[in-house]
C-alpha cells in the first residue's frame, strides 16, 4: 500500500479569490470577518480537491504568507508592533504591509506608523516571504492558536491531516539578524518553543507533522549542519511524527546528514534530486519512511508517468509501504487548475497539468504500483500520447531558431567600442545634465487601465477602443514627466499586463493562460507564460508604442524591454532543453526588438534584468557557469547597436558584491538599481570593483507609500557620490511605479527632481 500526501496547495484561489478579498479589507470595503470566511472557504475547498491523499497538508494556507505565519506562531514580532491592541491579524498584515502614521485605519492614531518587514524571494521561486527579524533580545513564545484551528477545521471535515510547518534551522537561516547577533545562538530557546508546538499537536491527536527543511539543499558551513543534529535530537522526544521534507535541489553534502536525522520519515525531491535517491536507499535507516516526490511542483507539465513507473517500481518493490509519493514541493508554485483554461491552445494544453491534474497523476501514479499498471491503463495511454505528440510536435521545434542559435559567435556580444568611447559620443548626442533624471519605465496601473484591457480581452472593447486608452495613459505619463522636468523620460508601460507576460504573449513558441496565477507575494499575483517551443519574434512588440510617446515630446524617450534571463526565470520553462538553449533563444528575439527601436530613432534602450541575480542556483558553486551564459545571453541582446546608442538595465531586489564582475561583464552604459533601503551601501560593491560605467542608484523606495524628501534624496546621492564619481551618478527610484498611485508619484518625482536640480548647483 503507497501513502499519497501534498506538501501544500495554492491558496490564492482558482479565480485569485483570496487577493480579492485582501485588497476589499484593506481598502475598508469589507469587514475582517468575511475575509476570515473566505480563508476558511478556501481551505475547505482546498482540501476537498485534495481528498484523494491519504494525508492532507493543514497549515499551508496564509492569508499573506507561509513565513511571516511561522513568525507569529513562535511569538516572534518585530518589536515595532509589540504594543498593538487590535486584532491579531491586522497586526499581521502590519507586519507584511507596512503602515504610514496617516493611514485611515483605526489603529493608525493609537499605534503609529510601522515600517514594512523587509521581503525577499523565497529559495529560487518567484514567491516572496517577510523576513524574520532576529536580535540578540529575540524571545520566543509559541502562539499554536492559527494551527491548531485550522486543524479542528479540517478535523470537523472529517480531513486526514498532517499539519505543515517550516523547520528550525531553516527559519532561523532565512531570517535576518538586525544588530550583530549569531542567529544560531537562538536556536536553544527556539526549539523549546517547536517542543511546546509539537507537544500542542500531539495533544489534539495529531500524527504526522511535515517539518519543511528546504535549507539542507544549499551549502551548508559545519555549524548549521551541527544546528540541524542539535534541533532533531531534541525534536525526536516529542509525541509526534515527523516527516522531513527537502525540496528544490539535490542534497549533494548534506546526504548523510538528512538521512541520519532522527525522524519517522523524510521526503526528497526526486525531480532534481533524482540521481541521488537510489544510493541514498543504503542510507536510510530500515524504520523510516520514504516520501518520493516524484510530480513536479514547480512547473506545469504532464509527467511522463509512464517513465516514472519504471523508474519507481523497483523502489517500490524495495520499500514497500514505507514509499510515500507525493509532489516535489509545495504546490503554492504553480496554478490551480488547467480545466479553468477556455482559451489556451489545444494541443498546448493537452501537455500540461496545474495543482489539480497533478495531483490525480499522483493518483495514478500510486494506483498502478499498488494495483498494477493494468488498473489505470487509459490514464497511461492517454500520458503516453501526450508526451509523445508534445516532444515531436513541430511547434515545439523549429530549424530555423536552431541555425540561429548554432550562428551567435563571440562577436554578436561585443559592442563597437568600449565604455569611455560610447560614453563620449552619447553625451554628445543626448546632452543631459549632471545628475540626470528618469524613472524605471512603469507609472501607476490604475483601475481604469486594467478594466480597459479587460473589457478589450472580453471583447467589449475594439481594439481601437483600447488602443485610444492606452495612448491616452501614455500622453498623461509623458505630460506629467515634461510637467516634473525629468530628464529621460519613459512612456509608462500601460499596455503591459506585466514586464514577462507581455513579451511571452507576443513571442511565437510561448503560449499563456487566461487563469494561471501563481501568488509572488501577498495579494500579488503574476501569470507566467509557457515557453513551450523554438522562441522567435514574428514581429516588433514595443516599438509602435515607444514611437507613439517619442512623439509626444523632445526630450529623450527610453524604450523599454524585458531581457532575455528574466523573462526565462518569470516563465514557466521547457524541461527538454537547457536553460541556457532557451534563454540564448530569448536573447535573439528581444536582439531583434533593439534593433528595431534603434532603427526607430530612439537612443536610450532599457532592457530590465530584475532576474538576473534571482536566477543565480542554490548552490555558489554553480554559479559561474549559470552567469557565464546569463551574462552572454544579455550581451547578444544589447549589443548590436551603435556607440551612440545608450544600453540601461535596471536591477531590483539585488545584493551585488558576489557578482559584480558579472555586472560588469554586462557592459551597460548605466545600470538602475535598487538602493534606497541600504542607505547606498549596496554601492560598496562598485566602488570596490571600480566599476566603469554608469550607475543610477535608487533615492526612492517604491515599496513604500512614503513620500521621500529632497534632503533625505540629496543625502542619499552624497553618499552615492563618495562611492561613484558624480559624473557617472542619474538619480531615479529603486523600481518601477507601477504598484504606487499617482498622488504619491508626483510629489516624490518632483522632491526627486529638485534633489537633482541642487545637487547640479552645488557641483
Ligand atoms: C517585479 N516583480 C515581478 C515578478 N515577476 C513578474 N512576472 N513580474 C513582476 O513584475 N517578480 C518579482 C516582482 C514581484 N512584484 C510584483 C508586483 C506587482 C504585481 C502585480 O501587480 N500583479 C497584478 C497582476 C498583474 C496583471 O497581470 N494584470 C493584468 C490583469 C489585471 C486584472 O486582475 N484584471 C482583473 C479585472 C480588472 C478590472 O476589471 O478592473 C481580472 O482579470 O479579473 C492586467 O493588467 O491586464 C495583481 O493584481 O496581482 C505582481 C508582482
Ligand atoms: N520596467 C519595469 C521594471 C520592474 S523590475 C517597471 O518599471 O516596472
Ligand atoms: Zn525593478
Amino acid at each position: 500500500m503507497i501513502t499519497t500526501h501534498s506538501l501544500g496547495f495554492p491558496r490564492i484561489g482558482a479565480k485569485r479569490e483570496l487577493k480579492f478579498a485582501l485588497e476589499a479589507y484593506w481598502k475598508g470595503q469589507s469587514s475582517l470577518d468575511t475575509l476570515k470566511q473566505v480563508g476558511a472557504d478556501l481551505r475547505q475547498q482546498h482540501w476537498q480537491l485534495q481528498s484523494a491523499l491519504d494525508w492532507v497538508p493543514v497549515g499551508d494556507f496564509a492569508f499573506y504568507d507561509q513565513v511571516l505565519d511561522m513568525s507569529f506562531t513562535l511569538g516572534n514580532l518585530p518589536a515595532r508592533v509589540h504594543d498593538f491592541h487590535g486584532d491579531p491579524l491586522d497586526n499581521y498584515f502590519r507586519v507584511a504591509r507596512g503602515r504610514s502614521a496617516a493611514s485611515a485605519d483605526d489603529h493608525a492614531q493609537c499605534c503609529g506608523g510601522v515600517a514594512a518587514g523587509e521581503m525577499t524571494k523565497w529559495f529560487d521561486t518567484n514567491y516572496h516571504y517577510i523576513v524574520p527579524e532576529f536580535t540578540a533580545e529575540t524571545r520566543f513564545t509559541l502562539d499554536a492558536s492559527r494551527l491548531l484551528a485550522q486543524w479542528a477545521e479540517a478535523k470537523a471535515l472529517g480531513v486526514q491531516a498532517k499539519p505543515v510547518i517550516i523547520g528550525p534551522v531553516t527559519y532561523l537561516a532565512i531570517g535576518k539578524a538586525k544588530d550583530a547577533s549569531d542567529k544560531l545562538a537562538l536556536l536553544p530557546q527556539l526549539l523549546q518553543v517547536y517542543s511546546e508546538l509539537l507537544e500542542a499537536l500531539a495533544a489534539q491527536g495529531v500524527e504526522w507533522v511535515q517539518i519543511d527543511e528546504p535549507i539542507l539543499v544549499t551549502e551548508l558551513e559545519a555549524t548549521w549542519q551541527h544546528a540541524f543534529n542539535l534541533a532533531y535530537q531534541q525534536l525526536k522526544s516529542s509525541r509526534v511524527k515527523i516527516l522531513l521534507a527537502t525540496y528544490f535541489g539535490p542534497l549533494v553534502d548534506n546526504q548523510y546528514l538528512a538521512a541520519n536525522l532522527p525522524v519517522a520519515g523524510w521526503h526528497v525531491d526526486a525531480i532534481n534530486a533524482r540521481h541521488e535517491i537510489v544510493p541514498l536507499l543504503a542510507m536510510l535507516p530500515a524504520h523510516k519512511v520514504l516520501s518520493l516526490g516524484v510530480i513536479n511542483g514547480r512547473n506545469i507539465w504532464k509527467t511522463d508517468l509512464n517513465a516514472t513507473l519504471d523508474w519507481l517500481a523497483p523502489i517500490a518493490e524495495r520499500l514497500r509501504d514505507r514509499l510515500w509519493l507525493a509532489p516535489s514541493c509545495s504546490l503554492l508554485h504553480v496554478p490551480v487548475d488547467l480545466e479553468s483554461e477556455q482559451t489556451l491552445d489545444g494541443e498546448v494544453k493537452s501537455w500540461l497539468a496545474f495543482a489539480k491534474q497533478k495531483l490525480d497523476e499522483l493518483q495514478t501514479l500510486a494506483v498502478a504500483l499498488s494495483q498494477g499498471r493494468e488498473a489505470v491503463k487509459d490514464q497511461l495511454a492517454s500520458n503516453q500520447a501526450a508526451i509523445t505528440a508534445r516532444r515531436h510536435s513541430p511547434r515545439v521545434n523549429n530549424p530555423a531558431v536552431k541555425t540561429a542559435l548554432e550562428k551567435i559567435t563571440p562577436q554578436l556580444g561585443e559592442r563597437q567600442h568600449g565604455y569611455a568611447a560610447r560614453a563620449a559620443k552619447q553625451a554628445a548626442l543626448l546632452q543631459l545634465p549632471k545628475y540626470p533624471t528618469t524613472t524605471i519605465g512603469s507609472f501607476p496601473q490604475t483601475a481604469e487601465i486594467r478594466q480597459a484591457r479587460s473589457q478589450f480581452k472580453a471583447g467589449t472593447l475594439s481594439i481601437d477602443g483600447y488602443q485610444a486608452a492606452m495612448k491616452a495613459e501614455i500622453t498623461r505619463s509623458v505630460r506629467e514627466q515634461e510637467s516634473l522636468d525629468l530628464d529621460v523620460l519613459v512612456h509608462g508601460e500601460a499596455e503591459r499586463n506585466d514586464m514577462v507576460e507581455y513579451f511571452g504573449e507576443q513571442l511565437e513558441g510561448y503560449a499563456f493562460s487566461q487563469f494561471g496565477w501563481v501568488q509572488s507575494y501577498g495579494s500579488r499575483c503574476v501569470k507566467p507564460p509557457i515557453l513551450f517551443g523554438d522562441i522567435s519574434r514574428p514581429k516588433a512588440m514595443t516599438v509602435a508604442w515607444i514611437q507613439y510617446a517619442q512623439s509626444l515630446t523632445s526630450k529623450p524617450m527610453k524604450g523599454m524591454l524585458t531581457g532575455p534571463v528574466t523573462i526565462l526565470n518569470w516563465s514557466f520553462v521547457r524541461d527538454d532543453q537547457t536553460r541556457a538553449v532557451s534563454c540564448y533563444q530569448l536573447a535573439l528575439a528581444i536582439r531583434e526588438e533593439v534593433l528595431d527601436l534603434e532603427k526607430a530613432g530612439i537612443h536610450i534602450i532599457q532592457i530590465d534584468e530584475a532576474a538576473l541575480r534571482e536566477g543565480l542556483p542554490l548552490r555558489k558553486s554553480e554559479w559561474k557557469q549559470y552567469l557565464q551564459w546569463a551574462v552572454e545571453a544579455f550581451r547578444i541582446t544589447a549589443n548590436g547597436v551603435a556607440d551612440e546608442t545608450q544600453i540601461h538595465t535596471h536591477m531590483c531586489y539585488s545584493e551585488f558584491n558576489d557578482i559584480i564582475a558579472a555586472i560588469a561583464d554586462m557592459d551597460a552604459d548605466v545600470i538602475t538599481i535598487e538602493t534606497s533601503r541600504s542607505d547606498m551601501e549596496l554601492l560598496d560593491a562598485f566602488d570596490d570593483f571600480n566599476y566603469p560605467n554608469e550607475i543610477g542608484p535608487g533615492v526612492y523606495d517604491i515599496h513604500s507609500p512614503n513620500i521621500p524628501t529632497e534632503q533625505h534624496i540629496v543625502q542619499l546621492m552624497q553618499k552615492a557620490a563618495e562611492r561613484v564619481p558624480a559624473e557617472r551618478l542619474w538619480v531615479n527610484p529603486d523600481c518601477g511605479l507601477k504598484t504606487r498611485q499617482w498622488s504619491e508619484v508626483i510629489p516624490a518625482l518632483r522632491n526627486m527632481v529638485a534633489a537633482a536640480k541642487a545637487l547640479r548647483a552645488n557641483a
